[in-house]
């Protein structure tokens, strides 16, 4: 059992509010989304749950069974994808995918890969020898979602996960964040997609100040 704990967190960006006090807590089995207008702090508010930020005021609790996760301990059990994650242009896919599971100490081997691939909707054909900055912005939203999957992560940290996928890849997004929620993983995603709030199991609504 994970959970994310928001204790009465205020952010405030050179004197401004962007939202707080929040009193929140988000649990594994479910997915979360976080909505609001445009400027109304959704991305800030994953970053602090993935403690890539720390709040102006109150505390960002991360707990697994009894213990709070803090430092590696945290980022060996999360993934975040988010229009900020660029892959490396001059490699293929399967560099990039390789280079950023090896941070993560795991590697594919060829079936796995191909069965990521085919799961994602990328064809092998169609990017084996490519490098990544010759993909469509889907393309690389998939290749995203790919790393996702094989990442191991039991907290997964969405930004606008449907950003740039057709109708197929907006589906695909819904049907995996589901399942991982069904396995016992926790799925938090910022979005202002309509489909993605109604799919969420719970939303934390950000006013905007
Ligand atoms: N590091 C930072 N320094 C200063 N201001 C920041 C920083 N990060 C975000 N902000 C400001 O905080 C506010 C919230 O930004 P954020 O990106 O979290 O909003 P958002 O809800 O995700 O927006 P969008 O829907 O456009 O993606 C914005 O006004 C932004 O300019």
């Amino acid at each position: 059992m994970v959970t994310i704990r928001f204790e009465e967190v205020i952010q405030r960006f050179h004197g401004r509010t962007i939202f707080g006090p929040i009193q929140a807590e988000l649990a594994s089995g479910r997915i979360v989304a976080v909505t609001g207008q445009n400027g109304s702090g959704k991305s800030t508010l994953l970053k602090l749950a993935a403690h890539l930020l720390l709040p102006t005021a109150g505390r960002v609790v991360v707990m697994a069974d009894g213990r709070e996760l803090v430092g590696d301990s945290l980022r060996r059990r999360l993934a975040m994808v988010t229009p900020e994650l660029r892959f490396y242009p001059r490699l293929t896919a399967r560099g990039n995918m390789d280079f950023l599971l090896g941070l993560r100490g795991r590697a594919l081997d060829e079936t796995a890969y191909q069965a990521l691939l085919e799961r994602v909707g990328l064809r092998e054909k169609e990017i084996g020898t490519a490098f990544a900055g010759e993909f469509s912005t889907g393309m690389r939203q998939r290749l995203k979602l790919a790393v996702l999957l094989a990442s191991g992560a039991d907290i997964w940290l969405l930004d606008e996960p449907g950003a740039n996928l057709d109708a197929a890849g907006r589906k695909l997004i819904l049907r995996e964040a589901r399942q991982a929620a069904d396995e016992g993983r926790l799925v938090c995603w910022a979005t202002n997609d309509e489909r993605e709030e109604a799919a969420a199991d719970a939303a934390i609504k950000l006013a905007g100040h």
